[in-house]
């Protein structure tokens, strides 16, 4: 059971096809139970926006100007997470949670942590306050974009709740720590029928699950076991699991082994698996994501805070950008969806007005305006 299989030659990713004929590059779709906002009194939906730390409110920003040149119908609340101590704790404002309880849909930027010492991730601590159960991460080769890889199109759901990130951990003796990585049959079961769900969403009929049960026997071996119960409610897709180590070396030899499946895996792999996939695709500034949950989801870039190039209109907001777009999907707004994606994939692809990290030397601000210049409903 707990062996590597096969994996079966890829199939091409082709069911999400744009009104403008590009291949949607970021497949969120609603499942509809984890959607629950209603529209405001203009007829609008309120989304709760946190800025974030660093290059967060640059970004946030862009994704503004964006939204409003394409008359989205949103009306974003804009809150700060700056931590506060409650009961000697460090926690969010009150505000920004009641925002995200009453919007039930939220974009955030990122959020800074301090390492090794200080308060405790404040972007966990919201995964967890919401419960939202699973991380969804697509990442898909930008067509005319050229990198050494031009088929990647993964798509990998993380738990996000609990696994290495619990935050349990103390000092046993002096110069002895324990961390325990926690796995819940609950979590698990719930991340396993969400990623099941969402390869019949967006039209794969292969879920893998990527784990290292052969080490973890207990941990990842019940993460395991989950998988595979819930993979009998869902007869027509194939289940398989691949160890870890060695799903990493199949999608950097073979990146299209994996574009006809859903992977589902522990929270820290998929943290750490994301990002090596963002570098097969050109990095950090391109790859969005969705914390999804049942009475909220968060959707968020993968990348973090760029300190080194915060408060210089460096940064590249096409993560965020996608990452709403991801959420546009999530709340049917499947029009504005589609006309942003098409443009901010038409203005990477002219290749004239990139960001540094993509190799160019245009500006945050350049490359928005860019982006806006190629909306078609204005
Ligand atoms: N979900 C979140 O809010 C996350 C927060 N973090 C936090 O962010 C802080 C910084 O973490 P790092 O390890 O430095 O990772 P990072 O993702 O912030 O930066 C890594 C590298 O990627 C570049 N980069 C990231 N996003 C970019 C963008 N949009 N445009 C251009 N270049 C971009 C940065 O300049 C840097 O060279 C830490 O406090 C960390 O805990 C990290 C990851 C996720
Ligand atoms: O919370 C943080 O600062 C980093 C979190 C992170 O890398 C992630 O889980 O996406």
């Amino acid at each position: 059971m707990f062996l590597p299989r096969i994996i079966s030659k890829a199939k091409p990713f082709s069911r999400f096809k744009t009104s403008l004929g590009l291949r949607s590059y970021v497949s969120a779709v609603p499942i509809t139970e984890t959607f629950n906002a209603k529209k405001n009194a203009n007829g609008n939906y309120t989304v709760t926006l946190i800025p974030g730390d660093g290059i967060g409110p640059e970004i946030s920003e862009s994704v503004k100007r964006i939204y409003e040149a394409a008359k989205v119908p949103i009306d974003w609340e804009s809150v700060s997470v700056t931590p506060i101590l409650k009961k000697g704790r460090v926690s969010i404002p009150e505000e920004a949670l009641n925002s995200v309880k009453k919007n039930t849909i939220a974009l955030k930027g990122p959020l800074a942590t301090p390492i090794g010492k200080g308060h405790v991730s404040l972007n966990l601590t919201l995964r967890r306050i919401f419960s939202l159960f699973a991380n969804v991460r697509p990442c898909k080769s930008i067509v005319g974009f050229k990198t050494p890889y031009d088929d990647v199109n993964t798509v990998l759901i993380r738990e996000n709740t609990e696994g290495e990130y619990s935050g349990i951990e103390h000092t046993v003796v002096d110069g002895v720590v324990q961390s325990i990585k926690l796995i819940t049959r609950d979590a698990s079961e719930q991340c396993a029928r969400y990623a099941f769900k969402y390869a019949q969403a967006i039209g794969r009929n292969r879920v893998t699950a990527i784990h290292k049960a052969n080490i973890m026997k207990l941990s990842d071996g019940l993460f395991l076991e989950v998988a595979y119960e819930v993979s009998k409610e869902f007869p027509d897709i194939k289940f398989d699991d691949v160890l870890l180590d060695r799903a990493c070396l199949h999608i950097v030899q073979d990146p299209a082994l994996y574009s006809d499946t859903v992977m589902v895996m522990p929270n820290l792999y998929g943290d750490i698996l994301s990002d090596m996939c963002a570098g097969l695709i050109g990095g950090l500034g391109l790859t969005p994501s969705g914390n999804i949950g049942m009475k909220a989801s968060i959707f968020e870039a993968v990348h973090g805070t760029a300190p080194d190039i915060a408060g210089k209109d460096l940064a590249n907001p096409t993560a965020l950008l996608l990452s709403s777009i991801m959420m546009l999907r999530h709340m049917r707004l499947n029009t504005y969806a589609e006309d942003i994606e098409a443009a901010v994939l038409k203005t990477i692809a002219d290749g004239k007005h990139l960001t540094r990290d993509l190799g160019g030397t245009a500006s945050n601000t350049e490359f928005t305006n860019q982006i806006i210049s190629k909306l078609t409903l204005i």
